[in-house]
Order: structure tokens, then C-alpha cells, then sequence
């Protein structure tokens, strides 16, 4: 893999990078089978760091594997690739599908913190393709 330190340097000037928190609250249902707590979806920005308290519902889509759990871990946080890392990287870091179920037993609750370049900046990938 080609090494390249400039790879995060800003080129937009001094506009600030963009985050966000996004507080997401799945309470408890009757009959998981028929609701989706997050639908499909991947994280448009570059970077997102997920907080998922003790209780399960995240999923990722696994190749063969279809949606596979992601158990919370006490102390830690769930690092997801987003789309412009996807772009940036031209697809060796890939955006990851994931969703959010529910479940009948207990309310849960999750903590998203997006991280990207400010909107108007221009993407473009960094790398070449091999
Ligand atoms: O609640 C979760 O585990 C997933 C949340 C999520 O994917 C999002 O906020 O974008
Ligand atoms: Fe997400």
C-alpha cells in the first residue's frame, strides 16, 4: 500500500470541519419482526464514532454473512467508515451498511457522532487506483 502523510491535510482553506451528534432512542416493540428501528443505510461523512450503550440492535451487512450483530462493548465505541472515506480512499476503506433493530425487552439508546470536512468542500480520492 502506497504511503502518503498528506492524505488528511485540508485543502479548503480555514473552514472548520462539520460534526454532529445524533442521539437515537429505538424503544421497546410488541413485534420486532414488523419495524426497523434505522433502515439500511450508510454514514455519509467521513468518519463516525457510535456509542451503544449495553443493549444490542446494531447490524452490519457482512458479504455471505448477511446482517450480523455488533455487541456493545463496556468502554468502547464503534468506528464507522463513511462515504467520503469511501471516496477519499477510492474504495480501500469502505462505507459500511448497517442498520438498527429493535427489540421487545428493552428501550435503547445510541449516540452517533459524525465527522467530515465543512459541506462545501470538494471530495475527490486521494489514491490511485492500482
Ligand atoms: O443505533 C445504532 O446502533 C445505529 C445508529 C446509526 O446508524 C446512525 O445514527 O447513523
Ligand atoms: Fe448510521
Amino acid at each position: 500500500m502506497r504511503e502518503d502523510v498528506k492524505w488528511f491535510k485540508p485543502n479548503n482553506g480555514s473552514k472548520p470541519p462539520q460534526a454532529l451528534l445524533q442521539l437515537n432512542s429505538y424503544p421497546v416493540c410488541p413485534d420486532p419482526s414488523r419495524a426497523m428501528g434505522l433502515a439500511p443505510h450508510t454514514d455519509s461523512s467521513l468518519l463516525t464514532l457510535l456509542y451503544q450503550s449495553n443493549t444490542s440492535g446494531l447490524q452490519v451487512l457482512h458479504g455471505n454473512s448477511g446482517w450480523v450483530t455488533v455487541p456493545p462493548l463496556a468502554g468502547a465505541l464503534v468506528v464507522n467508515v463513511g462515504d467520503l472515506m469511501h471516496i477519499l480512499s477510492n474504495g480501500r476503506f469502505k462505507t459500511t451498511l448497517h442498520r438498527a433493530v429493535v427489540n421487545k425487552a428493552e428501550h435503547r439508546i445510541s449516540v452517533a457522532y459524525f465527522f467530515g470536512p465543512s459541506r462545501d468542500a470538494k471530495i475527490s480520492p486521494l489514491i490511485e487506483v492500482d
